[in-house]
């Protein structure tokens, strides 16, 4: 179940209301809270019962002209997104000096959509893990109180070597945090060491140098470190290069990640399979199994109740692939055809093959209550190559489909 987050919204516009009501009712994660005053916004807030993830508010209230509305939320620890009419840098300085997340002009519709991202980043942000190394304390806890701002979670260390420790120890810290000058091993050679190990190809690091250092920006690029910021840095600026070097990363991963997975099913694609197989196949020192499933009379599905409905069955088709073989290499090879490799011999492949499909002929498709079986091959005797396994899988897979379908040929 999604857990719904409250966003109190302050402003006085019913249009301005109107517009981020609707975009946030878009969301399944936040529940709007409109208000369109001041004393209406407090009245909200001090309703015991009622926590709010966040708040968007208008600087200019009929009841508040003077931003009076930022300190109401601050005071509450609730983080805040100012919208105003007018730009004015002064005031922008003053209220990100509060504690503002962010600053946004209403001079055009994509300012609400910018409302809502800074909204959705900072949920987002819960469950990312970033590591600050810096030997200044001060330094340190100031960079942490800007990432906590934005509802990072933040893990310290105090050199380079406790940084290589900590992020063999925590593999999911996405982000690294450093600065040059730190006892043990220094920025630069940290961020050369992780650029070395593949493990850390994903990780984000963002170096910081001493003003007038240009070098040394220079160095911490080219050696691998995603962006760098000169001290001292103006807390905007260190968000905004955060987040945009989170979401280039997130973009990275999103991009890859359906180059390698099946988009009707979610299991991974043909293509994934020869990588990840070969891998393997290649590593195990013990017995490997793979089987080739193929959709019993499936055109027949397809011309009876149309292409749309064959789509669904497939999908669900997946699903149930997923869950009952958790941990192992499933893939779409194509068509209505699957494919599983897993390091276990052939009797417990044979053996799981046969529960599911027990269990997939007791079940009903769709609201038609389609029945499906499935005609399997499996290879689990040792060949030379994963493509060979993928060869004696397809072939047993067709012996299955001119025995009559709906069994496992294997080999074991
Ligand atoms: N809906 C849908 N159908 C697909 C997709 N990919 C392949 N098919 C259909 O799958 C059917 C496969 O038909 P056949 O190769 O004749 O196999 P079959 O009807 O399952 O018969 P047997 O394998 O011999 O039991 C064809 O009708 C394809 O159009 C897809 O992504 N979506």
């Amino acid at each position: 179940m999604v857990v719904q987050h409250k966003i109190l919204v302050v402003e006085d516009s019913a249009v301005v209301l109107k517009v981020l009501n609707h975009l946030l009712s878009q969301s399944s994660l936040f529940v709007p809270v409109l208000c369109e005053c001041y004393a209406e916004a407090m009245e909200k807030l001090n309703q015991v019962e009622d926590s709010y993830f966040a708040a968007i508010v208008d600087l200019n209230l009929p009841d508040a002209e003077n931003g009076e509305i930022v300190d109401l939320i601050l005071d509450k620890n609730i983080p805040c997104v100012v919208l105003t009419g007018n730009f004015d840098d002064n005031l922008r300085l003053s209220l990100l000096n509060k504690g503002v997340l962010d600053y946004i002009t209403k001079d055009s519709r994509y300012s609400f959509n910018h409302v809502i991202k800074v909204i959705e980043r900072l949920h987002k942000n819960q469950g990312i893990k970033v590591l600050v190394a810096e030997d200044s304390l001060t330094s340190r806890r100031f960079i942490k109180i800007l990432l906590e701002q934005y509802h990072f979670h933040v893990i310290e260390v105090e050199n380079g070597q406790e940084a290589l420790a900590k992020l063999e120890e925590e593999p999911e810290i996405r982000m690294l945090i450093t600065d040059h000058n730190m006892p043990l091993v220094n920025g630069y050679e940290l961020v050369r060491m992780l650029r070395q190990n593949t493990r850390f190809q994903d990780l984000v690091i963002v170096g910081l140098s001493a003003e007038g250092d240009s070098s040394l920006s220079a160095k911490f690029i080219k050696a691998g470190a995603n962006d760098f910021l000169k001290k001292p840095f103006y807390h905007e600026e260190f968000h905004c290069r955060v987040i945009h070097n989170l979401e280039a990363q997130e973009m990275l991963v999103k991009i890859r990640n359906l180059a390698s997975v099946d988009s009707l099913t979610g299991l991974k694609n043909r293509r994934s399979l020869f990588d990840e197989g070969e891998r393997l196949f290649h590593r195990s020192s013990q017995a490997v199994s793979l089987a080739m499933l193929d959709l019993d009379h499936f055109k027949s599905i397809n011309d009876t109740y149309g292409h749309l409905v064959g789509d669904e069955i497939l999908k669900m088709v997946g699903r149930e692939i997923q869950d009952a073989f958790p941990g192992f290499l499933s893939c779409r090879f194509g068509g209505e055809e699957f494919c599983l490799f897993a390091e276990i011999n052939g009797e417990t492949m044979h053996n799981l093959l046969e529960t599911f499909l027990t269990r997939l002929r007791c079940k009903e498709f769709t609201d038609a209550k389609i029945s499906l079986t499935f005609s399997v091959g499996v290879c689990s005797q040792p060949k030379a190559s994963f493509e060979g396994m993928i060869k004696v899988a397809d072939h047993f897979l067709y012996e299955a489909k001119r025995l009559g379908r709906d069994q496992i040929v294997s080999d074991k």
